[in-house]
């Protein structure tokens, strides 16, 4: 199967956060963010499988700043690796006044896909190569959080998440 670049995956999607998308304080309500936050990642999951996608699993989401009504949620989105059916796609979210012309950054989050076939049984897909020195660095580190989450899942044995034992044991020769 071939294989593809990370940044074939790249994918940004602008949302204006209108009067329906607030809460009583005039703040994007969080359902909403999260919502637009599986459609920008699953594009980029589909760009990278060619084929359909579904979320197999959303990891913790912090709201470090409120986004107010009037502004542009911009949600860049872009597959960090794919293993054998799934992918983790990472997201950076920025929250812009466009009259001010201000960016800021609001939220940074990982989302999984698994890609299907016609019976809704995973299906493979192709590697990803990472090419900048932060791609390798996500697509390195990408193993570990998927250890993580699958052991949270309780789809991997811990005596198997071999990545978090060797971080452990870096960990303990350093202190
Ligand atoms: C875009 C949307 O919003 S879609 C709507 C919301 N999502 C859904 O409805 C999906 C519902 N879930 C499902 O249909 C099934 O769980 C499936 C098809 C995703 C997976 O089926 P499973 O029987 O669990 O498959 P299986 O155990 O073989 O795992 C398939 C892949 O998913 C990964 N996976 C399964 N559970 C998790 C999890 N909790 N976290 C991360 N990855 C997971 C596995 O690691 C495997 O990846 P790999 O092939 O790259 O190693």
């Amino acid at each position: 199967m071939q294989e593809k670049y990370a940044r074939e995956s790249y994918t940004e999607m602008n949302e204006l956060v209108l009067p329906n998308d607030t809460n009583t304080f005039g703040n994007l309500m969080g359902g909403r963010l999260l919502y637009w936050m599986d459609i920008c990642a699953a594009m980029a999951a589909q760009k990278h499988c060619n084929n359909q996608v579904v979320t197999v699993s959303v990891d913790n989401v912090s709201f470090k700043r409120s986004i107010k009504l009037g502004e542009v949620v911009t949600i860049e989105a872009q597959v960090t690796r794919a293993f054998n059916t799934s992918v983790e796609v990472r997201m950076e979210i920025f929250a812009q006044n466009l009259p001010l012309g201000t960016k800021v950054k609001s939220n940074e989050a990982y989302y999984t896909f698994v890609s299907i076939d016609e019976n809704d049984r995973p299906k493979a897909i192709p590697k990803l190569i990472p090419e900048s020195e932060k791609e390798k660095t996500l697509f390195a580190e990408a193993m570990r959080r998927r250890e993580l989450r699958l052991l949270l899942a309780g789809k991997l044995k811990p005596e198997n998440a071999t990545e978090i034992k060797n971080l452990v044991n870096l960990f303990e020769h350093k202190v």
